[in-house]
Protein backbone atom coordinates (compact mmCIF):
# COMPACT_ATOMS: atom_id res chain seq x y z
CA UNK A 1 0.00 0.00 0.00
CA UNK A 2 1.21 3.59 -0.61
CA UNK A 3 0.71 7.00 0.72
CA UNK A 4 -2.60 6.92 -1.85
CA UNK A 5 -4.04 4.09 -0.36
CA UNK A 6 -3.16 2.30 -3.59
CA UNK A 7 -1.73 -1.32 -3.54
CA UNK A 8 1.13 -1.45 -5.39
CA UNK A 9 2.50 -4.94 -7.11
CA UNK A 10 4.19 -6.35 -9.68
CA UNK A 11 1.07 -7.28 -12.09
CA UNK A 12 -2.41 -7.59 -11.57
CA UNK A 13 -2.37 -11.56 -13.23
CA UNK A 14 0.16 -14.15 -13.34
CA UNK A 15 -0.26 -17.57 -13.64
CA UNK A 16 2.23 -20.60 -12.17
CA UNK A 17 2.92 -23.72 -14.26
CA UNK A 18 5.38 -26.74 -14.00
CA UNK A 19 5.24 -30.47 -13.37
CA UNK A 20 3.26 -32.32 -10.79
CA UNK A 21 4.04 -31.40 -7.13
CA UNK A 22 6.38 -28.64 -7.56
CA UNK A 23 4.09 -26.52 -5.98
CA UNK A 24 1.77 -24.28 -8.23
CA UNK A 25 -1.66 -24.65 -6.11
CA UNK A 26 0.28 -24.15 -2.89
CA UNK A 27 2.55 -21.11 -3.88
CA UNK A 28 0.26 -19.90 -5.80
CA UNK A 29 -2.14 -19.76 -2.80
CA UNK A 30 0.01 -17.83 -0.93
CA UNK A 31 1.07 -15.87 -3.84
CA UNK A 32 -2.44 -14.84 -4.16
CA UNK A 33 -2.75 -13.55 -0.39
CA UNK A 34 0.96 -11.87 -0.73
CA UNK A 35 -0.14 -9.75 -3.94
CA UNK A 36 -4.19 -9.24 -2.69
CA UNK A 37 -5.40 -11.09 -6.16
CA UNK A 38 -7.85 -13.45 -6.71
CA UNK A 39 -6.79 -17.45 -6.27
CA UNK A 40 -7.74 -19.61 -9.05
CA UNK A 41 -6.48 -23.08 -9.38
CA UNK A 42 -7.48 -24.62 -12.91
CA UNK A 43 -7.87 -28.17 -11.84
CA UNK A 44 -9.88 -27.08 -8.95
CA UNK A 45 -11.97 -25.05 -11.01
CA UNK A 46 -12.45 -28.21 -13.48
CA UNK A 47 -13.16 -30.87 -10.71
CA UNK A 48 -15.89 -28.47 -9.26
CA UNK A 49 -17.99 -27.78 -13.02
CA UNK A 50 -17.28 -31.29 -14.13
CA UNK A 51 -18.71 -32.50 -10.54
CA UNK A 52 -16.16 -35.30 -10.29
CA UNK A 53 -12.37 -35.69 -8.85
CA UNK A 54 -9.65 -35.68 -11.59
CA UNK A 55 -8.79 -39.05 -10.92
CA UNK A 56 -12.97 -40.06 -11.80
CA UNK A 57 -12.36 -38.21 -14.97
CA UNK A 58 -9.39 -39.42 -16.57
CA UNK A 59 -11.31 -43.02 -16.43
CA UNK A 60 -14.57 -42.16 -17.04
CA UNK A 61 -14.46 -39.24 -19.46
CA UNK A 62 -10.71 -40.01 -20.82
CA UNK A 63 -7.91 -37.59 -20.93
CA UNK A 64 -8.79 -36.00 -24.31
CA UNK A 65 -12.15 -34.57 -22.62
CA UNK A 66 -9.84 -33.39 -19.67
CA UNK A 67 -7.27 -31.11 -21.85
CA UNK A 68 -10.32 -30.13 -23.68
CA UNK A 69 -11.92 -28.79 -20.34
CA UNK A 70 -8.11 -27.30 -19.30
CA UNK A 71 -8.14 -25.33 -23.12
CA UNK A 72 -11.63 -24.08 -22.11
CA UNK A 73 -10.44 -22.35 -18.87
CA UNK A 74 -7.24 -21.43 -19.95
CA UNK A 75 -9.38 -19.07 -22.53
CA UNK A 76 -11.47 -18.14 -19.62
CA UNK A 77 -8.63 -17.38 -17.21
CA UNK A 78 -6.75 -15.70 -19.51
CA UNK A 79 -10.26 -12.73 -19.71
CA UNK A 80 -9.68 -12.30 -16.22
CA UNK A 81 -7.68 -9.68 -14.64
CA UNK A 82 -6.28 -9.20 -10.51
CA UNK A 83 -5.91 -13.01 -10.47
CA UNK A 84 -2.91 -15.81 -9.70
CA UNK A 85 -3.85 -18.34 -12.00
CA UNK A 86 -2.50 -21.90 -10.60
CA UNK A 87 -2.69 -24.07 -13.83
CA UNK A 88 -2.74 -28.17 -13.89
CA UNK A 89 0.58 -29.89 -14.37
CA UNK A 90 -0.25 -30.65 -18.62
CA UNK A 91 -1.89 -27.03 -19.43
CA UNK A 92 1.26 -25.63 -20.36
CA UNK A 93 1.97 -28.10 -22.22
CA UNK A 94 -0.40 -27.85 -24.82
CA UNK A 95 1.06 -25.19 -27.64
CA UNK A 96 -2.97 -23.47 -27.92
CA UNK A 97 -2.81 -22.73 -24.20
CA UNK A 98 0.91 -22.10 -24.02
CA UNK A 99 0.59 -18.86 -26.75
CA UNK A 100 -2.61 -18.26 -24.90
CA UNK A 101 -1.12 -17.93 -21.16
CA UNK A 102 1.93 -16.28 -22.44
CA UNK A 103 0.34 -13.30 -24.52
CA UNK A 104 -2.07 -12.81 -21.32
CA UNK A 105 1.12 -12.32 -19.04
CA UNK A 106 3.91 -13.62 -16.82
CA UNK A 107 4.07 -17.23 -16.43
CA UNK A 108 6.06 -18.48 -13.47
CA UNK A 109 7.58 -21.83 -14.02
CA UNK A 110 8.05 -23.99 -10.61
CA UNK A 111 10.75 -26.44 -10.64
CA UNK A 112 11.61 -29.62 -8.40
CA UNK A 113 13.97 -32.55 -9.11
CA UNK A 114 12.22 -36.01 -9.92
CA UNK A 115 12.85 -37.02 -6.12
CA UNK A 116 11.23 -34.18 -4.88
CA UNK A 117 8.25 -35.06 -6.94
CA UNK A 118 8.28 -38.08 -6.16
CA UNK A 119 7.63 -37.50 -2.27
CA UNK A 120 5.17 -34.50 -2.49
CA UNK A 121 2.87 -36.91 -4.29
CA UNK A 122 3.36 -40.07 -3.88
CA UNK A 123 0.32 -39.83 -1.10
CA UNK A 124 -2.34 -38.51 -3.71
CA UNK A 125 -3.40 -39.42 -6.87
CA UNK A 126 -2.17 -37.98 -9.76
CA UNK A 127 -3.77 -40.46 -12.59
CA UNK A 128 -0.40 -39.83 -14.98
CA UNK A 129 1.94 -41.44 -12.22
CA UNK A 130 0.00 -44.78 -11.38
CA UNK A 131 2.60 -46.79 -12.66
CA UNK A 132 4.63 -49.71 -11.05
CA UNK A 133 7.57 -47.12 -10.87
CA UNK A 134 6.25 -43.57 -10.35
CA UNK A 135 9.95 -42.18 -9.86
CA UNK A 136 11.09 -43.38 -13.63
CA UNK A 137 7.52 -42.42 -15.03
CA UNK A 138 8.67 -38.61 -13.57
CA UNK A 139 11.82 -38.72 -14.81
CA UNK A 140 10.21 -39.63 -18.21
CA UNK A 141 7.82 -37.57 -18.48
CA UNK A 142 9.64 -34.48 -17.05
CA UNK A 143 12.15 -35.25 -19.67
CA UNK A 144 9.41 -34.76 -22.41
CA UNK A 145 7.61 -31.85 -20.76
CA UNK A 146 11.25 -29.64 -19.49
CA UNK A 147 11.72 -27.95 -23.25
CA UNK A 148 8.11 -26.87 -23.19
CA UNK A 149 8.42 -25.62 -19.63
CA UNK A 150 11.02 -23.78 -20.19
CA UNK A 151 9.33 -21.42 -22.50
CA UNK A 152 7.61 -19.96 -19.28
CA UNK A 153 8.54 -16.28 -18.55
CA UNK A 154 9.95 -17.23 -14.97
CA UNK A 155 11.94 -19.77 -13.55
CA UNK A 156 11.78 -20.33 -9.91
CA UNK A 157 13.25 -23.56 -8.00
CA UNK A 158 11.21 -25.23 -5.37
CA UNK A 159 13.63 -28.40 -3.79
CA UNK A 160 14.30 -27.71 0.07
CA UNK A 161 12.69 -24.38 0.06
CA UNK A 162 9.50 -23.26 1.86
CA UNK A 163 6.53 -21.90 0.63
CA UNK A 164 6.83 -18.68 1.77
CA UNK A 165 10.70 -18.12 0.79
CA UNK A 166 9.88 -19.40 -2.81
CA UNK A 167 6.93 -16.50 -2.75
CA UNK A 168 9.56 -13.98 -1.47
CA UNK A 169 11.23 -14.93 -4.90
CA UNK A 170 8.50 -15.00 -7.08
CA UNK A 171 7.31 -11.58 -6.20
CA UNK A 172 10.70 -10.34 -6.11
CA UNK A 173 11.64 -11.59 -9.77
CA UNK A 174 7.95 -10.50 -11.08
CA UNK A 175 8.95 -6.54 -10.12
CA UNK A 176 12.16 -7.43 -12.06
CA UNK A 177 10.23 -8.34 -14.90
CA UNK A 178 7.81 -5.32 -14.71
CA UNK A 179 10.60 -2.87 -14.97
CA UNK A 180 11.90 -4.43 -18.21
CA UNK A 181 8.61 -4.64 -19.02
CA UNK A 182 8.05 -0.65 -18.73
CA UNK A 183 10.96 0.06 -20.25
CA UNK A 184 9.17 -1.43 -23.92
CA UNK A 185 5.69 -0.05 -22.56
CA UNK A 186 6.20 3.45 -20.64
CA UNK A 187 4.95 3.97 -17.65
CA UNK A 188 1.83 4.78 -17.96
CA UNK A 189 0.71 1.35 -19.51
CA UNK A 190 2.86 -0.31 -16.22
CA UNK A 191 1.30 2.05 -13.58
CA UNK A 192 -2.12 1.31 -14.63
CA UNK A 193 -1.46 -2.62 -14.74
CA UNK A 194 0.21 -2.58 -11.49
CA UNK A 195 -2.67 -0.77 -9.08
CA UNK A 196 -5.69 -0.14 -8.20
N1 LIG B 1 7.89 -25.78 -1.11
C1 LIG B 1 7.28 -26.83 -0.61
N2 LIG B 1 7.83 -27.49 0.43
C2 LIG B 1 7.22 -28.60 0.95
N3 LIG B 1 6.06 -29.12 0.49
C3 LIG B 1 5.48 -28.50 -0.54
C4 LIG B 1 6.04 -27.33 -1.16
N4 LIG B 1 5.25 -26.95 -2.17
C5 LIG B 1 4.23 -27.83 -2.19
N5 LIG B 1 4.36 -28.75 -1.22
C6 LIG B 1 3.45 -29.88 -0.93
O1 LIG B 1 3.59 -30.81 -2.01
C7 LIG B 1 2.32 -31.33 -2.37
C8 LIG B 1 2.06 -30.98 -3.84
O2 LIG B 1 1.97 -29.55 -3.96
P1 LIG B 1 0.92 -28.86 -4.92
O3 LIG B 1 -0.40 -29.58 -4.86
O4 LIG B 1 0.93 -27.42 -4.63
O5 LIG B 1 1.61 -29.18 -6.34
P2 LIG B 1 1.08 -28.80 -7.79
O6 LIG B 1 2.25 -28.27 -8.51
O7 LIG B 1 -0.12 -27.95 -7.68
O8 LIG B 1 0.71 -30.24 -8.39
P3 LIG B 1 -0.38 -30.60 -9.54
O9 LIG B 1 0.24 -30.29 -10.86
O10 LIG B 1 -0.60 -32.08 -9.40
O11 LIG B 1 -1.62 -29.80 -9.27
C9 LIG B 1 1.30 -30.71 -1.41
O12 LIG B 1 1.11 -31.60 -0.34
C10 LIG B 1 1.99 -29.44 -0.93
O13 LIG B 1 1.55 -29.03 0.34
O1 LIG C 1 0.78 -33.09 -15.35
C1 LIG C 1 -0.37 -33.42 -15.72
O2 LIG C 1 -0.64 -33.73 -16.88
C2 LIG C 1 -1.47 -33.32 -14.72
C3 LIG C 1 -1.27 -32.59 -13.57
C4 LIG C 1 -2.32 -32.36 -12.57
O3 LIG C 1 -2.23 -31.01 -12.12
C5 LIG C 1 -3.71 -32.61 -13.13
O4 LIG C 1 -4.07 -31.59 -14.02
C6 LIG C 1 -3.76 -33.94 -13.83
O5 LIG C 1 -3.47 -34.95 -12.89
C7 LIG C 1 -2.75 -34.00 -15.01
MG1 LIG D 1 -2.10 -28.13 -8.35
Amino acid sequence: MNGFGLIERPVTWVALAGFMGTGKSRVGWELSRALALHFVDTDKLITRVVGKSIPEVFEQEGEGYFRACESEVVERVTRLDHAVVSLGGGTFIHEANRRRLLERGPVVVLWASPETIYQRTRHSERPLLRAPDPLSRIRTLMDEREPLYRQGTIHVHSDGRPAEEIVEEVVERLWDWADTEAAWDGPEAVAERASD
